[in-house]
């Protein structure tokens, strides 16, 4: 599928572009005050905890994390989980681990809360930190408690119900939501195993004070980690076409039933609008009188494009291409 669509491409003589017009974005706007109130309560339950698991995005595996969580929550034992594999193109996780291994972060797990993939890795993974470490005054204590924390919509509160699932062989316990917020009742203390005993405690996610540049705002957004009417469905939408095209994944142009890829946004959504019979008629009042026209619903195109995309029915993706090219640094 995809070399067709390259040859396609490419016989359409087609050039995209090189990068995204970036200038004139505030990105500040985009996302909500960073909820300094929840990462002071975790903050003061962190002599409970044995452990933290950190639950990120993993199509960007190495920006967009809040590095609050480290300064502040950075004492304890840390797992790192990568969570929605099924989403991400992970052809270079050796080089991905090895960025990471570079930043200090030595305990890292891909998972899919979805598939139940390698959320079994996760338990053995904690309780053996814990066993390795010193657990403070908590030395007594025959229960392990770890809190989950992460940036919004990444997954924290699937992965609490999927090891439930996995290892009590219980339901939901914790509620999901494909929009970022949904946790907001901080520390609700969650067991997932019996043996040996592990509670966890789920928290909200919470955003880092500052988004390092428009290009990490736009790829947490278009990870679904704020609201998409903040940044604007339409921008959000051009940011993903330049990504698909630039990193030759035109799934798209299958999935739409388009006649080639392309790389005007505009006439991308009024292909997806038509094809989709999100259009409406307007009168409009010309020399001659009222005249009829259709007009494509871009925001309703938009934002099926970005469902689409977050569904993973246009392909699995690595948003961190470009940092897993330039040499071993992470974004900040
Ligand atoms: N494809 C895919 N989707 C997932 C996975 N894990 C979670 N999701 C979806 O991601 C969305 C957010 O999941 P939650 O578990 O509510 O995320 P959260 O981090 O607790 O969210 P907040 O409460 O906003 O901080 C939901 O639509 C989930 O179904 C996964 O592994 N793969």
């Amino acid at each position: 599928m995809r070399l067709a669509s390259r040859a396609l491409w490419a016989a359409a003589g087609v050039a995209w572009r090189e990068s995204f017009p970036l200038g004139g974005r505030d990105v500040a706007r985009w996302f909500p005050g960073h909820m300094a109130k929840g990462l002071k309560k975790m903050q003061s339950s962190l002599k409970l905890v044995d452990c933290i698991i950190e639950v990120h995005d993993a199509r960007i595996p190495l920006s967009g994390r809040n590095p609050l969580f480290q300064e502040t929550l950075g004492l304890k034992p840390h797992v790192l989980v990568l969570n929605k594999m099924d989403l991400a193109d992970l052809k270079e996780q050796q080089k991905i681990i090895q960025h990471l291994e570079g930043e200090g972060l030595k305990h890292v797990v891909f998972t899919s809360c979805v598939r139940d993939e390698n959320v079994k890795q996760i338990i053995p993974m904690v309780t053996g930190l814990v066993g390795s470490s010193r657990r403070y005054h908590r030395g007594e204590s025959l229960e392990f408690c770890a809190m989950v924390v992460g940036i919004p919509n990444v997954g924290k509160s699937s992965l609490i119900n999927a090891l439930r699932r996995q290892h009590l062989r219980k339901g939901k316990a914790t509620r999901v939501g494909g929009e970022p917020g949904i946790t907001r009742a901080v520390m609700s203390k969650i067991q997932v195993c019996e043996r040996p005993p592990l509670f966890l405690l789920d928290t909200p996610g919470v955003l880092a004070p500052r988004i390092g540049s428009v290009e990490m705002g736009l790829k947490l957004a278009l990870c679904g980690t704020v609201l998409d009417h903040l940044v604007g469905e339409e921008t959000l939408a051009d940011y993903l076409l330049y990504t698909l095209n630039r990193h030759q994944l035109f799934g798209y142009v299958q999935h739409y039933g388009l006649g080639g890829a392309c790389d005007d946004i505009t006439s991308v959504l009024k292909q997806v609008a038509v094809r989709l019979g999100k259009t409406q008629k307007v009168k409009v009042l010309t020399g001659t009188g009222d005249v009829n026209v259709i007009q494509p619903n871009y925001p309703a195109a938009a934002r099926d494009f970005l469902r689409t995309f977050r569904s993973g029915l246009l392909g699995p993706v690595m948003l961190d291409r470009g940092v897993l090219q330039s040499p071993l640094v992470a974004e900040p």
